[in-house]
Order: structure tokens, then C-alpha cells, then sequence
């Protein structure tokens, strides 16, 4: 993305939004409803034109790639599939424009996990059918890129975890360059190995996951605070009274939660709460999804973003 915007008569949706994303990595795409995530995926696939800059896949705009659909592949709503006819027909349908087997369509739908509801008719589909369904049709072509928008939608507890594993395994053993949005941060937390964040269609931060969680830190509430503090720190821990946390709140730097708790329980001081604090990431996430300035813009219109 170079300079991406774009405007809905005076509403601007994406506002000079500059960004890269890396082969063989899964980036999470994040902001809130209304940040213009679907709207900047839009662009990339050539659905509807930037108003300025430009969107490119593997320096090509959608529309002048020679074979798109081994190129890149899109599941953007989980809605465009005809409701009366079966799941595997509308792939078959899709596969045969583009000169692919049918044996590809059924080696998808039992990958994607639907081999036998694909036979069924479409319109019956649960959400989480209809999603591994259009996962199912990005990935007809096999494609370098994959595109997907908020594919946990709609997905019980054993589809985001099969949708995940997924995911890593399209990036990190076949090499592919996935994208996924969300509006929240904890769906993809486990995820992405970068994120790009956006709200108001600007672009906010972005870096790996690890950057932009920053160091971990844990809480640890205790009666006396200055005595679990030396005790703390003699085991080598930083630690620092933290007062907006509430009474008795200590600030430990370290993701070891065991640790804590075992030099409180040798120095015989008891523990009344231990916690991990917020990451930074989770801290930023948080600010942009609470604050009115970012949620629910409305448009001029006066319609509210879903
Ligand atoms: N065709 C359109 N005409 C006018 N406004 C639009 C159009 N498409 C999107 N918008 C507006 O642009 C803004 C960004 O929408 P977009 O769907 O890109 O956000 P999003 O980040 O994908 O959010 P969500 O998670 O809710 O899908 C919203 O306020 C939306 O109402």
C-alpha cells in the first residue's frame, strides 16, 4: 500500500495508508469497526478504485496481474455464495472458469473440513460453513497471497483454533503471504507474527508482535509492599510501587508469574493477587476501541459502521 486513499464523497474510509507486507508471514490487520480494513482489502483486489495512491500485489496492481487467481486469493464477507446451489458445485463453477480439476475443488473441501456438507446446498450454511467455504475458494488457485476478512467470524471455539493452526501453516510451511483482519486484538493475538493497526483509515502502528508488545510485566498485590519489593529484588527482579494499580500494588518486570509467587511464598509475604499486566499492544488496542474518536464513525449520512 503507497500513499492508499480513499473517499466516499466527503468521508474519507482510508487516508494515506503506507504499508508492506512480508512472505511467509501471517499479518493481522487491525482497527476497529469502521477503521477501513474491508475497504483497504477491497482496493488490493481491484473491487474498487483508491481515489489516490495505489495498492499492489507483488508490485502488480490486482488488475494487471496475468493469472490473479494464482496470485492472490480473497475471502472477504462470507456471504456471495449462491443459496441454492451446493457448496462444491459453486466451486466446481469457480474452478472451471479458471481451467481448475475438479479433484482440486474436493481435495479443498477436505482440507477446509466440509467435505461432506459441500454437498449440501449452500443456503442452509452456518456462518462457519460459509467461512471455510470461501476459504476454501481463495485457495483454488493455490495462490502466493491470501486475503482474509475476519475469518473467525462466526466460528465455534474448535474453528478458530483449526483456522489459526491454519493460517501458520499456510505461512510458515507453504510460504504464503497471509493477510487477516480483525477488530480485535485477541483473535489473532496468537496468531500474527506482524500487525498493522489502523483507525479513522489512518495508519496507527505497526511492527511485529513482539515489538509492539513491549517488555511483559506482572502484577502482584501483597499487605506489605516494601517487604515483597526487597524480596524481589534481591532474587534480581525490577520492581516498582505501582500506585494506579491500587493499594498494595507492586510492578514486577518479568512474564514469570512462578517466579513471583515462589520468592513471595520464601520471603513468607502473602500474595492477595498476581497478574500479568497489559501489554503495550493490548494498551493501544484498548485506547483505540473505547475511545468515541475512533469507534462507530459515523458517516455524513448518518449511518453507523457495522
Ligand atoms: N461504499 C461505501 N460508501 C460509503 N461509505 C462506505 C462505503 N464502504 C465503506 N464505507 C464506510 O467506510 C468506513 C470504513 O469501512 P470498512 O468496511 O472499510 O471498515 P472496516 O475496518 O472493515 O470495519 P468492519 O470491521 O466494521 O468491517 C465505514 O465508516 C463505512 O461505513
Amino acid at each position: 500500500m503507497r500513499g492508499l486513499s480513499k473517499r466516499f464523497g466527503t468521508f474519507t474510509a482510508v487516508d494515506d495508508l503506507t504499508f508492506e507486507v512480508a512472505p511467509g508471514r501471517v499479518t493481522g490487520f487491525l482497527g476497529p469497526n469502521g477503521a477501513g480494513k474491508t475497504t483497504t482489502l477491497r482496493m488490493l483486489l481491484g473491487l474498487i478504485t483508491p481515489t489516490a495512491g495505489e495498492a499492489l500485489i507483488g508490485g502488480r496492481r490486482y488488475a494487471d496481474l496475468p493469472r490473479p487467481m494464482t496470485t492472490v486469493g480473497a475471502a472477504l464477507e462470507a456471504t456471495g455464495f449462491h443459496p441454492g446451489r451446493t457448496g462444491r458445485n459453486h466451486l466446481r463453477v469457480l474452478a472451471a472458469t479458471h481451467g481448475i480439476p475438479d479433484s482440486r475443488v474436493d481435495e479443498l473441501l477436505e482440507l477446509v473440513g466440509i467435505p461432506a456438507a459441500a454437498r449440501k446446498k449452500a443456503g442452509g450454511y452456518s456462518m462457519g460453513m460459509r467461512q471455510r467455504l470461501g476459504l476454501a475458494a481463495a485457495l483454488l488457485g493455490d495462490p502466493d497471497v491470501l486475503l482474509l476478512d475476519e475469518p473467525a467470524n462466526g466460528l465455534d471455539p474448535e474453528g478458530i483454533r483449526w483456522m489459526r493452526g491454519f493460517m501458520r501453516h499456510l505461512a510458515a510451511e507453504q510460504g504464503k503471504t497471509v493477510l487477516v483482519s480483525s477488530h480485535l486484538l485477541g483473535e489473532v493475538e496468537q496468531t500474527v507474527e506482524d500487525v498493522v493497526i489502523i483507525a479513522n483509515g489512518r495508519l496507527v502502528r505497526r511492527g511485529t508482535m513482539d515489538e509492539l508488545h513491549g517488555e511483559p510485566a506482572v502484577l502482584a498485590r501483597t499487605a506489605d509492599p516494601g517487604a515483597l519489593g526487597h524480596a524481589l529484588e534481591q532474587a534480581g527482579l525490577q520492581v516498582e510501587l505501582a500506585p494506579d494499580q491500587g493499594e498494595g500494588a507492586l510492578r514486577v518486570h518479568t512474564g514469570d508469574l512462578a517466579a513471583v509467587g515462589d520468592v513471595a511464598l520464601a520471603a513468607g509475604q502473602p500474595v492477595h493477587e498476581l497478574r500479568p499486566l497489559r501489554t503495550d499492544l493490548e494498551r493501544l488496542f484498548l485506547e483505540l476501541t473505547e475511545s468515541p474518536e475512533h469507534r462507530n464513525r459515523n458517516r455524513s449520512t448518518g449511518t453507523e459502521a457495522a
